[in-house]
């Protein structure tokens, strides 16, 4: 009940804030319409007296009275509905709103991984849909709350004994609340598994998995896995349905019963003159009205408690939300252009969730303007240090050092800005051609000289005129006709997006050739050399490759070998060839395989 009280609490207030004016107006055209329906009930009593007493004249201003009641009790909520569906999707809009600076609220990615922090963001993306109708579901119950309130008091008037009435209505209301309780249950229990059955079909039919499902065979293994997975997740659902159908059925039971009661009970009073048969009519109509707002209750009442679990889940999200200190105290430590570098001091890093040491006490100077390759056996931590000196996550231990300064006080935020970086896993922005691009500096997004001068450096420059409407051309078909492009041709825009970053005091590309062709490798390595002789005059910035490609890291003034978090190997190409360690032996190893 505290989560269904909380819930009404919080979308109207969220209502005030989004259109208070609206708001009143649709509150208003409800009252009038909701009160229609039990004065309708008077106006029958009246009119039926009136009919007995032959009055030709009050019995036609009744009849007038009672269309007119009916007019109003249909049209004000059909008003009514223009004023607040137009609000739920304002409510929708400024939760939506809430979840995406939830999720991006903090500097680094930390929450993100937090399972808990996840599943429940997940759930709530899901579910925010539902919340559109809560605020209509919420109006709708005042108006029904309005109803029952003149209703008791017209039947207490009648009989005292007929309020035990409204005391049935409330049993099926409570069983339905339950039944409710049953099914959310049931739904959080079946939860794991329907996602994992929503994913088992995604595989299945993904344009990225759906060519190795394909020639490996594997729908038949897939499509019996969803099938047993979802026959499990029917089965609990099927009991909480069966058990809540109970629960609802002997609920409305216990109403019917009292429904009998109420209307044998005003009989007998008519029978032994206690009352007219216009009181007969007023509560046979009544008690009908009755049985109609208990079901639309429980039927209000049910999608309330499903906007109410989401709101909840909102809730926990904010709460979990951790912001960081920090980047709230608008302090920047970050320099315009780096004279000391970049300092590791003994940087350990476990990922939310787990004790596992992917970084192991990691001592790292880089002296302003190096130009920095990492290189290491796949899970040796490359990428994780990358996303450690881009500030996305805190080291769990030791810190980092920007000029002297430690990037966890000194600005995270405002050295994010000043980073460039190529991810491995990079994103594939299904936007237009100029987002893609222009989201490595929002301030150049309009700027089309600019975005093609970083196109044209990642040695993407045939891509705009391949693309139907050039830079406002769209890419990708998630929800439009857009232009597909090969995976190559997607890490070159990712690469322009780095590229345009301006003034970065951080350049990281992780695996940038992992998709190009040979040449488009060769191409991009010589841009590599351009770029951190440019980084390095124009701002002291540090240049950092990752790659397995030994005889690309070769002209990196460092070479650092990661190897199970730790450094193994530190010096120049020329130091770790004649040292004669992993790097030496990985180096012949390649060389000897490509010549
Ligand atoms: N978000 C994450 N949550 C938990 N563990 C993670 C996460 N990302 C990576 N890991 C783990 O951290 C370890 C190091 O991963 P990382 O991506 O840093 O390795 P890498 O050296 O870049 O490997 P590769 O050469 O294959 O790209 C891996 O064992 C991986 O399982």
């Amino acid at each position: 009940m505290t989560t269904l009280l909380r819930a009404i609490r919080q979308l109207l207030r969220l209502a005030v804030r989004c259109d208070a004016r609206r708001l009143t107006r649709a509150v208003a055209l409800l009252a009038v319409g909701y009160l229609s329906t039990p004065l309708i009930a008077v106006c029958l009593k009246s009119l039926t007296t009136a009919a007995l007493a032959r009055s030709a004249a009050t019995g036609t201003w009744l009849a007038l009275t009672t269309a007119l009641l009916l007019v109003l009790e249909l049209m004000m909520t059909h008003f009514a509905h223009l004023s607040y569906f137009e609000l739920g999707e304002l409510e929708e809009l400024a939760l939506q709103n809430e979840v995406i600076s939830l999720a991006h609220g903090t500097t680094g990615l930390e929450q993100l991984d937090r399972p808990g922090f996840a599943d429940t963001l997940a759930l709530v993306r899901e579910e925010l849909p539902r919340t559109r109708a809560a605020l209509e579901a919420v109006l709708q119950l005042g108006g029904m709350a309005l109803q029952l309130t003149v209703t008791t008091v017209l039947l207490g008037l009648l009989n005292p004994w007929l309020l035990l009435l409204i005391l049935a209505a409330l049993v099926p209301v409570a069983a339905g609340n339950r039944a409710q309780l049953l099914i959310d249950r049931a739904k959080e229990t079946a939860a794991p598994r329907i996602r994992l059955g929503r994913h088992l079909l995604e595989l299945a039919t993904a344009e990225a998995s759906a060519k190795e499902v394909r020639l490996s065979g594997a729908e038949a293994v897939l499509t019996e896995r969803q099938r047993r997975d979802w026959r499990s997740v029917t089965a609990t659902l099927w009991r909480a349905q069966a058990s809540a159908a109970l629960l609802r059925a002997v609920g409305q039971l216990v109403f019917a019963a009292a429904y009998g009661g109420a209307i044998v009970l005003v009989v007998r009073q008519a029978l032994s003159g206690g009352s007219g048969l216009g009181d007969v009519i007023l509560v046979i109509t009544l008690a009908a009205q009755v049985s109609f707002q208990v079901s639309t209750t429980l039927g209000l009442l049910t999608i309330l408690q499903g906007a109410g679990r989401t709101l909840e889940r909102l809730h926990s999200l904010r709460v979990a939300h951790r912001p960081d200190t920090a980047a709230s105290t608008g302090t920047s430590g970050v320099p315009s252009a780096l004279t000391v570098g970049i300092r590791l001091e003994e940087v350990s890093f476990s990922y939310p969730g787990s004790d596992r040491k992917i970084l192991d006490r990691v001592t790292l100077d880089i002296p302003a303007g190096t130009a920095l390759a990492l290189v290491g056996e796949n899970g040796a931590g490359k990428s994780t240090l990358v996303k450690l000196l881009c500030g996305l996550y805190r080291p769990t231990g030791g810190r980092i050092l920007v000029d002297g300064v430690d990037l966890a006080e000194g600005g995270p935020e405002e050295w994010q800005r000043r980073t460039a970086t190529l991810f491995q896993d990079f994103a594939r922005l299904e936007l237009r051609l100029r987002d893609n691009v222009g989201i490595g500096d929002l301030d150049l997004l309009d700027d089309d000289a600019a975005l093609r001068q970083s196109i044209d450096a990642a040695d993407a420059g045939p891509i705009p005129d391949q693309v139907p409407g050039g830079l406002d051309g769209l890419l990708g078909h998630s929800y439009g006709d857009g232009a597909e492009l090969s995976g190559g041709q997607w890490q070159k825009l990712g690469l322009a997006r780095a590229l345009l970053r301006r003034r970065p005091l951080l350049v990281a590309l992780d695996e940038p050739a992992s998709a190009l062709d040979a040449t488009a490798e060769h191409a991009l390595f010589e841009r590599f050399a351009d770029l951190a002789t440019e980084a390095r005059t124009d701002t002291g910035a540090v240049t950092l490759l990752v790659s397995h490609r030994f005889s690309t890291v070769r002209m990196a003034d460092l070479i650092v070998v990661l190897e199970q978090g730790r450094i193994s190997e530190l010096g120049t190409h020329a130091q770790l060839a004649a040292a004669g360690g992993l790097y030496a032996e990985l180096y012949d190893l390649q060389a000897r395989v490509y010549t």
